[in-house]
Parts: structure tokens; sequence; C-alpha cells
């Protein structure tokens, strides 16, 4: 499979490697401005940008005919908007929040420990994230996924970005953002009551799993047409 890279920074640069180790080939990578007709040379786009260029990097693959994968985080505001220009163009799209089949089983047990604390009032329940200090954004792609699906399991309305320590308000999940060196990505979720807490966390050890799991992605997606998750690549959609 040929592969273009949009954006070569961290996640391109360990992208690439795994991918050449699955014996696919890099054929472009930007890390500007795209250029079309280099661009049409692929199989598939991997977007792994900045949250102001991937609104753009997605549209332009989109329109060039290339399937498309973005796992650029911060830009979501313009999810519904690129949905339609891929309907439009009859288009391939999937995006991820955490491409880690790791974090993808953890979005499943999130969503049932939320459902299974439905009703029980007296715990209080808290996100916390953990990434390095070159991170632009805050909180987390991830942890905005993991609030939406707690909000979707319980009568929570909506999360709230807060300091550490500081008072949450009543129906909103308080999500608090650390940034320390060298942290690939550390989420937990924390129910607590006066008597005790419940807490479940995924520890990312490196990049390399966020770049597999992009690139498995890549490889199922690469001939199919639509809108897509990685729960219709690791067929967790029913569990
Ligand atoms: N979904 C996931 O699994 C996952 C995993 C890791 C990181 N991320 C997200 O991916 C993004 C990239 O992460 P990173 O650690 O590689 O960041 P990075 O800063 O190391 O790399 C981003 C690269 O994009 C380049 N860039 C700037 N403007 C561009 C443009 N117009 N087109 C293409 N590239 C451009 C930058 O020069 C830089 O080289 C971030 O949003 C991060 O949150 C997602
Ligand atoms: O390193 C990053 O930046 C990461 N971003 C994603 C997010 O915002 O959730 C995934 C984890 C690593």
């Amino acid at each position: 499979m040929k592969i273009a890279l949009l954006g070569y920074g961290k996640m391109g640069k360990t992208i690439e490697k795994l991918a050449l180790e699955r014996n696919h080939s890099i054929c472009y990578k930007t890390s500007s401005e795209i250029d079309v007709e280099q661009l049409k040379q692929a199989d598939v786009a991997i977007d792994f940008s900045i949250p102001t260029a991937a609104k753009e990097n997605i549209i332009t693959a989109l329109k060039a005919q290339i399937p498309v994968i973005s796992g650029t985080t911060g830009w979501l505001n313009h999810y519904e908007e690129v949905v339609k220009i891929c309907e439009q163009e009859n288009g391939t799209f999937l995006y991820a929040s955490n491409f880690s089949l790791g974090v993808n089983l953890f979005f499943n047990l999130n969503a049932h420990l939320a459902k299974l604390m439905n009703g029980h009032k007296q715990y209080q329940v808290g996100l916390e994230e953990i990434h390095h200090t070159q991170k632009l954004d805050a909180p987390s792609g991830t942890a905005i996924s993991l609030a939406k699906d707690i909000i979707d399991y319980s009568s929570l309305k909506d999360w709230k970005l807060v300091n550490e320590n500081e008072e949450s308000e009543a129906e909103s999940i308080p999500v608090t953002a650390k940034r320390i060196e060298n942290i690939s990505g550390t989420h937990s979720i924390t129910y607590s009551s006066s008597v005790d807490d419940i807490e479940i966390k995924h520890t990312a050890h490196s990049r390399e799993g966020f770049a597999l799991g992009a690139i498995i992605a890549a490889e199922w997606i690469k001939d199919k047409k639509g809108v897509f998750s990685m729960k219709d690549v690791l067929n967790l959609n029913n569990l």
C-alpha cells in the first residue's frame, strides 16, 4: 500500500517506521501545504498534523479521491462539515481520537462502567489525562471521547476542564489535564465516594500502539467507501 503522510512529526515518523516494517511504502510526506498531484499517487492518506490544519488536509484528500484517516485532535468542531464533504465526494474517511487497540478496549470498559455506576449517586466521577509537554490541545481528544461516552450512559450533561482539586459543578464531569515530559498518554476515570474509590486507567508506554492502530485502519479502509470509526475496524460495535 502506498501511504501519504500529512504531518511528519512524532506520529508521522513512528507510522513511517512501522509501515515500512509491514511492507508498505511512503509515497509522499509533508509538514505543510499539500501538493495534490503528489498526494494522488497514494492509496491512502494518514493525517497526524496540528489542530488548525487537520480539516483542510482531510478535505483536500477527500476532493482528490484519496481515502483519508485522521488522528489529529483539537479540530472536532468541524467534524460534521467533513462528514458532509465525504458524503458529497462519495469518499472514505475515518477519524479516531485514539488509534491504539488498548484504548479502544478501554472505551468499551468505560462505557460499561458508566452504565453500571448510573444511579449510584454517592459516587462522583472524575477524568484525568496526562501527556507530554509539546501537546497543543487540552483536554486530549481521548479524554473528550471518554467523557462523551460517560455522558451517553449517565444522567450527566457535559464535561468541564478544571484545575486539580477545583470544585466541580453538579451534572458536569470534571476533566483535569496534566503536562509532564515524555508521557505518551495516560487516561484514568475515577468514581469516588466518601468510603471508597473505583478507578480504571490506560497507560500508553510509547507512540507505537497509536501508529500501529492507524496503519491497521489504513489497511482496512483502503477499498471502502463511507465514514468509519475504530469500532468498525476492530469489530467492537456490538460489545
Ligand atoms: N489519534 C491518536 O491515536 C493520536 C496519537 C498521537 C497523537 N495524536 C494527535 O496527532 C496530532 C499530531 O501529533 P504528533 O505528536 O505527531 O505532533 P507533532 O507536533 O510531533 O507533529 C505534527 C506535525 O504536523 C506538522 N504540520 C504543521 N502544519 C501542517 C500542515 N498544514 N499539514 C501537515 N502537517 C503540518 C508540524 O510541522 C509537525 O511536524 C496531534 O493532534 C495529536 O494530539 C493522536
Ligand atoms: O500525543 C498526543 O498528542 C496524543 N494525542 C491523542 C489525544 O489527544 O487523545 C491521543 C494520545 C496521544
